[in-house]
């Protein structure tokens, strides 16, 4: 979560982390070329809501605080922890080239694209992260017996991304022999949701590419988990097919052994030992999670005005956000037993998907979430007067406040940052075909009735103007010419004056 260049005893001790793009002397944060500049961090001070009690136990609170308290500010066009990379949906030299990348149903792309799409997830896999290590112990910890070395570790990009959501999901470490405390999240369970798995797939297709050049992208693919069970059999192009596909991936995965972290004593435990498992059709004992989401469910779920509702939390009712989440109904009711949307497709793996600390290893992730991601956007897209001003700026879950600084991501980032719409702000657009809204029965009759009504009235108008014109005709035989009845009026008009004379 920290730029390699920065974990060393001396930059933790001064808090400092503002390396040069270049590697040249008295080039922080690329200032010899106005690239950007050291600040002092920013991270929110505004109350959260009751959910963690415990605050001044954790790392993450008021992140990266406890690390860091001074970045790169970068410039104009260019990003990036030294301000070497350009802003999203930018690219070139001078980051002053416009980019979008589509990102597209897996099931449209030809099995090439499909392909090199599963390649590139498997390469992340094995490549180490070029700039980030991630640190092994809490912050108390870091500093080795000597002072002389820190806890940190490098770290492969896929592994990366599997981590930065370990630990955000992660439990407060309560001191030795004591229970963690499980009653906090800074990625689920509030509107950070949203903001923060954006970011977080962003990240990896950055990463990916991270040898920036133009024209190099590595969208993210999305599954329309949206189809429901019944359609599986209907639909050829079904996630099951999709799921097939992944297979091939979780046999590569699985022959490297899993990331598979555990928080057992005080130390954040990274043991790669156990395989990715899925098992939909094993779900029996748990029918609530038997079936995946339907369409009209996201039809529903859009229709959700507000973004999010006190208490901004997984028990929030008519709130957008939670309910994409899947704690509500796709109506937006709470209902402590359901399971929908985005949740029910995570169930429905069941297995290393559906559980929130091992979720990401499971490469289906990647797809589930881009679509996720897909509905936030449609969502912000149909709601354009949305501005940031709709997200909470204060009571949300810990982490999950407006102005917080999304854990563990670095350089900072806020959840304000990623509540735009992707494709003017983020580089990125959906090729999606939203399902829209059936006809209900009162709406059909209500047709029925308009359609006959204004059948009824051209009907009646043809046939009364035909049966004027029919009279017209036939009273034409015996009426004079209105050029004879003229000439008479006008004659008579001539003798009535003349006998006035
Ligand atoms: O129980 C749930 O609703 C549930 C499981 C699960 C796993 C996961 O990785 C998520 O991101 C969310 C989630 N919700
Ligand atoms: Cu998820």
């Amino acid at each position: 979560q920290f730029p390699r260049q920065c974990v060393t005893p001396e930059g933790l001790q001064s808090g400092t982390c503002c390396p040069s793009p270049t590697g040249l002397p008295n080039d922080e944060c690329g200032s010899s070329t106005g690239r950007g500049q050291c600040v002092s961090i920013t991270a929110d001070r505004r109350p959260h809501g009751p959910q963690y009690p415990h605050d001044g136990r954790d790392d993450r609170e008021r992140w990266p605080l406890r690390f860091f308290n001074r970045t790169c500010q970068c410039n104009g066009n260019f990003s990036g922890f030294n301000c070497g990379r350009c802003r999203h949906s930018l690219t070139g030299p001078n980051c002053d080239q416009r980019v979008t990348v589509v990102r597209r149903n897996v099931m449209q792309m030809s099995a090439d694209e499909k392909r090199a799409f599963v390649d590139a997830l498997d390469q992340a896999k094995r490549t180490v992260h070029p700039d980030l290590v991630i640190c092994t112990r809490r912050y108390q910890e870091i500093f080795g017996p000597d002072g002389a070395s820190v806890q940190f570790e490098n770290i492969t990009i896929y592994n990366y991304f599997v981590w930065t959501h370990y630990y955000s999901v992660s439990k407060t470490y309560m001191g030795p022999g004591q229970q963690s405390f499980g009653g906090v999240d800074f990625s689920h369970e509030g509107p950070g949701f949203v903001t923060w798995h954006r970011y977080h797939l962003l990240q990896l297709e950055r990463d990916i590419y991270f040898k920036e050049c133009i024209g190099c992208s590595f969208p993210c693919k999305y599954s329309d988990w949206a189809l429901g069970l019944s359609s599986f059999k209907k639909h050829a192009k079904s996630i099951i097919k999709e799921v097939h596909m992944t297979h091939t991936l979780y046999v590569k995965f699985s022959e490297e052994k899993q990331v598979n972290f555990t928080l057992l004593t005080s130390a954040l435990q990274c043991t790669e030992t156990n395989p990715i498992r899925r098992n939909p059709a094993g779900n029996v004992a748990r029918p609530m999670v038997q079936r995946l989401p339907e369409p009209q469910d996201v039809i529903d779920c859009l229709e959700l005005n507000t973004f999010d509702t006190p208490p901004y939390y997984s028990t929030s009712s008519q709130s957008f956000r939670n309910t994409v989440e899947g704690y509500s109904a796709p109506q937006g009711n709470y209902d402590p037993v359901v399971r929908s949307l985005h949740n029910l497709a995570h169930l429905f793996l069941n297995g290393t998907g559906g559980q929130t600390h091992l979720s990401p290893n499971d490469p289906i992730f990647v797809l589930l979430h881009t679509f996720t991601d897909a509905i936030f956007d449609e969502w912000l897209q149909r709601h354009t007067a949305a501005g940031t001003e709709v997200y909470p700026e204060e009571n949300a879950p810990i982490g999950h406040n407006r102005e917080f600084n999304m854990v563990p991501f670095w350089p900072p980032i806020r959840n304000a940052e990623m509540f735009v719409a992707a494709p003017d702000n983020l580089g990125y657009t959906y090729e999606v075909q939203w399902p829209t809204r059936a006809y209900t029965i009162s709406e059909i009759i209500t047709i029925a009735i308009v359609a006959v009504v204004l059948v009824v009235a051209v009907v009646g108008g043809v046939i009364g103007c035909a049966v004027r014109a029919r009279s017209y005709r036939s009273a034409e035989g015996l009426e004079p010419l209105l050029g004879e009845q003229f000439r008479r009026y006008s004659e008579d008009e001539r003798h009535a004056s003349q006998s006035v004379v």
